[in-house]
């Protein structure tokens, strides 16, 4: 017998659960349906692992450094890589049992275990049962692409799914991409220990952001003996002995980087393709991303697409917000939209680059008059007692409304500090109300308002 629900919600990820609870608490039956781990990409293969692992690569190399802070260490630092899955796994499964439970003992919702499918706009099919409902949520996210490159179906290779798992460290890893997976990856195995080459097609590694950025993360990695390999044409994957190369045409340096391992940071590719969007009429864009207005509405009027699918965010938070839109449209006749949210975000390589708003090249390309201020790291009281003094930061303020346009703190803290900048952003307020906000002294947050009392004009 086909069993009926209020709602449908397929994945769950960083939207999927939270909108169950929304959904329930205001009496509706749903089902959630989750085909692998509970709480998706974020929790399982995503941020946490990652931060997690990221916390392990500082403290071993805050205990390479620990003379410089006048902390005697007689052996050399090594990395047990057992231990720091074991670590990091823990905080996972934590996160995972404790998402599934709360799903599991939810009232008035039952849970799926297997791949969805549509068979009619109102219809999904899991395994064997089909079920049915008059709105459906699709929270189905993302995964490593994994592109036709030459030699990519002969020679093994890492996803940022697989790396996490990989239980010994490999001599040299070899990355292919520089944004976001790619260098964070990049640090945290050169901090355990191993040699890594990261090999970008791009000319400057974040290729998408602010020219001064890339080259102040740049610095940051090469600091820390990262190769950088950069316009890397015609990559290619070989085997090569017990190891492995890719070989590339590049303005300057040897056609072949040869290491132990290979780790494909290329992007991702949304988990469209076997849902059956075609039997439900839900438009997709020409990558697979679901089509979606403002209010996070597919092409077929009761189907939302919430999270990394719709290809209006890559983020956790922005997934966590579309579950925000959705329900409080829905449930509490709000007019939320995904239009009214400032872009933010953090590459958490060490320390930190931290965005929001527009980026300089977006202020410049948009023509209007705008006012800059940037401060070194080193003129950060807090950043230079810590000895972590790398980075910088800058505002972009428009001249005529003296609003905030956007920010980059590259710099210890500087994920927490940037809130400050993206709140008065929120509040729609002048950058002067920022400027003469008292803040607590030492912190990285006390030099926003030095900052924003010494811009010059945007040449
Ligand atoms: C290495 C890495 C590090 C990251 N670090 C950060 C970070 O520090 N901060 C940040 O904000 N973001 C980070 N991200 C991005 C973040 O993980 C994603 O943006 C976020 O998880 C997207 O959430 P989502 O809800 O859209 O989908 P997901 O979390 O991907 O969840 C989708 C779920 O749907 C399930 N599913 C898919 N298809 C079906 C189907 N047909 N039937 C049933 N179930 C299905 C999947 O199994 C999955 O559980 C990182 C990503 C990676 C890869
Ligand atoms: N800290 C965070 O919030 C965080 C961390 C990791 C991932 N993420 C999310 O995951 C998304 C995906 O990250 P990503 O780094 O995989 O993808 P990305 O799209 O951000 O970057 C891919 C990089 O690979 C390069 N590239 C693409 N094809 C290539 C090829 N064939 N050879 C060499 N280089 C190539 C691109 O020029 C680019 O620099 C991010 O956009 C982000 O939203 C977020």
């Amino acid at each position: 017998m086909k069993q009926s629900f209020d709602a449908i919600i397929v994945g769950a990820g960083q939207a999927g659960p939270s909108l169950a609870g929304r959904l329930t608490q205001a009496g509706w039956t749903v089902a959630i349906v989750e085909r692998k781990l509970f709480g998706g990409t974020c929790v399982n293969n995503g941020c946490t692992p990652t931060k997690a692992m990221v916390a392990s690569a500082h403290a071993a190399h805050i205990a390479r450094r620990g003379s410089d802070f006048g902390v005697i260490r007689r052996e050399p630092v090594s990395v047990d890589m057992k231990q720091v899955l074991a670590r990091k796994d823990a905080i996972v499964m934590k996160s995972r049992t404790g998402i599934e439970s709360w799903l599991r003992g939810m009232e008035r919702c039952t849970v799926f275990t297997g791949t969805a499918r549509f068979v009619s706009p109102n219809e999904i099919r899991v395994g064997d049962e089909v079920i049915h409902a008059k709105n459906i949520f699709l929270n189905v996210g993302a995964r490593p692409a994994v592109p036709d490159m030459p030699g990519v179906h002969e020679v093994p290779f890492l996803t940022s799914t697989t790396v996490l798992d990989l239980d010994e460290l490999p001599q040299h890893l070899i990355v292919v991409g520089g944004s976001y997976v790619g260098l964070e990856f990049a640090q945290m195995y050169r901090r355990f220990g191993a040699e890594v080459t990261v090999v970008e097609r791009k000319a400057r590694i974040i290729p998408n952001e602010d020219h001064d950025l890339s080259s102040g993360v740049q610095e940051i990695l090469q600091s820390e003996g990262i190769q950088l390999r950069l316009d890397a044409n015609c990559i290619r994957l070989e085997n090569d002995g017990e190891g492995v190369a890719i070989g590339l045409d590049c303005l300057e340096g040897h056609p072949r980087v040869v290491g132990s391992r290979i780790l494909l940071a290329v992007g991702r590719r949304p988990n469209t393709d076997d849902l059956g969007l075609a039997a439900a009429g839900v438009r997709t864009d020409e990558r697979g991303y679901i089509t979606a207005d403002d209010q996070l509405q597919t092409s077929v009027a009761g189907i939302w697409a919430l999270g990394d699918c719709n290809g209006r965010g890559a983020f956790t938070h922005t997934s966590y917000n579309d579950f925000e839109i959705v329900a409080d449209n829905l449930l509490d006749k709000a007019l939320r939209r995904v239009s009214d949210r400032i872009p933010v975000s953090a590459l958490y390589i060490d320390p930190p680059l931290a965005q929001v708003g527009l980026t300089e090249i977006q202020v410049r390309e948009s023509g209007r008059a705008a006012l800059i201020g940037t401060r070194p790291m080193t003129k950060v009281g807090r950043a230079v007692e810590k000895g972590e003094s790398q980075g910088f930061m800058k505002i972009l303020v428009d001249a005529e409304s003296k609003k905030i346009l956007g920010a980059a703190i590259l710099g210890t803290g500087g994920d927490e500090a940037i809130h400050c900048i993206l709140s008065t952003m929120y509040a729609g307020a002048p950058y002067t109300t920022l400027s003469h906000a008292v803040h607590i002294h030492p912190t990285v947050s006390e030099l926003i308002p030095t900052m924003l009392q010494s811009m010059t004009p945007l040449r």
